[in-house]
């Protein structure tokens, strides 16, 4: 196989959806896949099986979800057009508006609709400003009980996402308590709740039965379904980068070019400061570099048990989530390819990018 392409490994994906059916199980709450996270849809039979469904940030993720992911469809906007709610209505079990004033505004056009509002508990854990939902001034959500209260008549059901990558059950344990305590009458009197995604359930030493009991009883005492929104969690560790060493050169450091880019390919990693991460290990000293033009298109600094020289292969790990939604043609580079491994382990092309792909995103 050609590289670059991101390998889906089906065998590695299987046991963060399983971990997701027990919790379903345990729990009684129902998993979404946001597609914010993930969108490849060629493995969506597969985590289907495992899932309720989707949610989405747009009406484009919106209509992927209906077409793609048998189950349910939510459509969450930050923000919706007036010319997008016939479409969202039309393709949704549930719309779930960010703000009072977007629910008033599409309060008749949506009124056969099941309706929620994303509720800002004002409470989050998140590593990173950037992806901090209760930032000073985030306009994620209504803040205020007394802002929700005059509306909360014509909805049904709240979201909140206060998570990112949070590994601690007794962190997210003790805001669940504050979201209770601050809005629990309004809780009450709705029919469902989503608690959004960002809880890195599906890791190593995750106290999955803890997290369980807890939805559970939040569910019985509230009298609500409860919905999760995993991104991360479902894909985490599934898929890898394949790429091949290009060129490689010695400027103070051994350094390899590869026939990807991260600006291009794992954004995400360059966005929040991180590095990728590589399975070997070794004594020799290796700086990873994409082949765009960008100075600091760099996937950091690994050790392998041999130098590198052009041709060489290497699997860049865990690259599944907020990638392949946010690989664009910077420098034109050429787009990673997608491969499934099936759990046979035989590998299918599912996604070949070509110079027309490139030609086509502009005009
Ligand atoms: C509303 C909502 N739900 C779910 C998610 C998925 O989060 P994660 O991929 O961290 O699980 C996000 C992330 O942006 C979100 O904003
Ligand atoms: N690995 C660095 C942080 C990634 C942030 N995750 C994506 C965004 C998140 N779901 C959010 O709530 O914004």
């Amino acid at each position: 196989m050609q590289t670059p392409y991101y390998l889906i490994d089906k065998s590695r994906l299987l046991p963060n959806l399983e971990k997701i059916a027990h919790l379903r199980e345990t729990s009684g709450a129902k998993a979404l896949l946001a597609l914010k996270c993930f969108a490849t849809w060629s493995v969506f039979d597969m985590m289907s099986e495992y899932m309720d469904g989707t949610t989405s940030s747009s009406l484009f993720e919106v209509k992927l979800g209906r077409e793609k992911f048998p189950g349910e469809t939510h459509a969450y906007s930050v923000a919706w057009a007036p010319e997008e709610i016939p479409e969202v209505l039309a393709n949704s079990d549930k719309v779930i508006f960010n703000t009072a004033q977007q629910l008033l505004r599409f309060e008749e056009a949506s009124r056969d609709h099941t309706r929620g509002l994303r509720v800002n508990p004002g409470v989050s854990t998140s590593g990173f400003d950037l992806a901090d939902p209760a930032r000073p001034f985030s306009r994620l959500g209504e803040h205020s009980p007394d802002t929700i209260e005059p509306v909360a008549d014509l909805i049904s059901g709240f979201m909140f996402h206060n998570n990112c990558e949070n590994a601690d059950f007794d962190r997210f344990d003790d805001m669940l308590t504050q979201i209770e305590a601050r809005f629990g009458a309004l809780i009450r009197r709705m029919d469902w709740i989503s608690l959004g995604g960002g809880i890195h359930f599906t890791g190593e030493g995750y106290p999955l039965d803890r997290l369980a009991e807890r939805l559970k009883r939040f569910a019985g005492e509230n009298e609500v379904q409860v919905y999760l929104e995993p991104g991360e969690a479902a894909i985490t560790k599934s898929t890898t980068l394949e790429v091949t060493v290009l060129d490689t050169l010695f400027n103070g450091k051994n350094l390899a070019i590869v026939d990807s880019s991260i600006e291009a390919h794992m954004l995400d990693l360059l966005i929040y400061r991180e590095s990728a991460k590589m399975a070997e290990s070794g004594d020799k000293e290796w700086m990873i570099c994409g082949k765009s033009c960008l100075a600091g298109d760099i996937f950091g600094e690994f050790r392998f048990s041999a130098d590198l020289t052009p041709g060489d292969r290497l699997s860049i790990q865990d690259a599944a989530g907020y990638t392949m939604v946010k690989k664009n043609w910077f420098n034109g580079v050429q787009m990673p390819a997608i491969v499934i491994r099936e759990l046979d382990g035989s590998e299918r092309l599912v996604r070949g990018f070509t110079y027309d792909d490139f030609a086509a995103a502009l005009s």
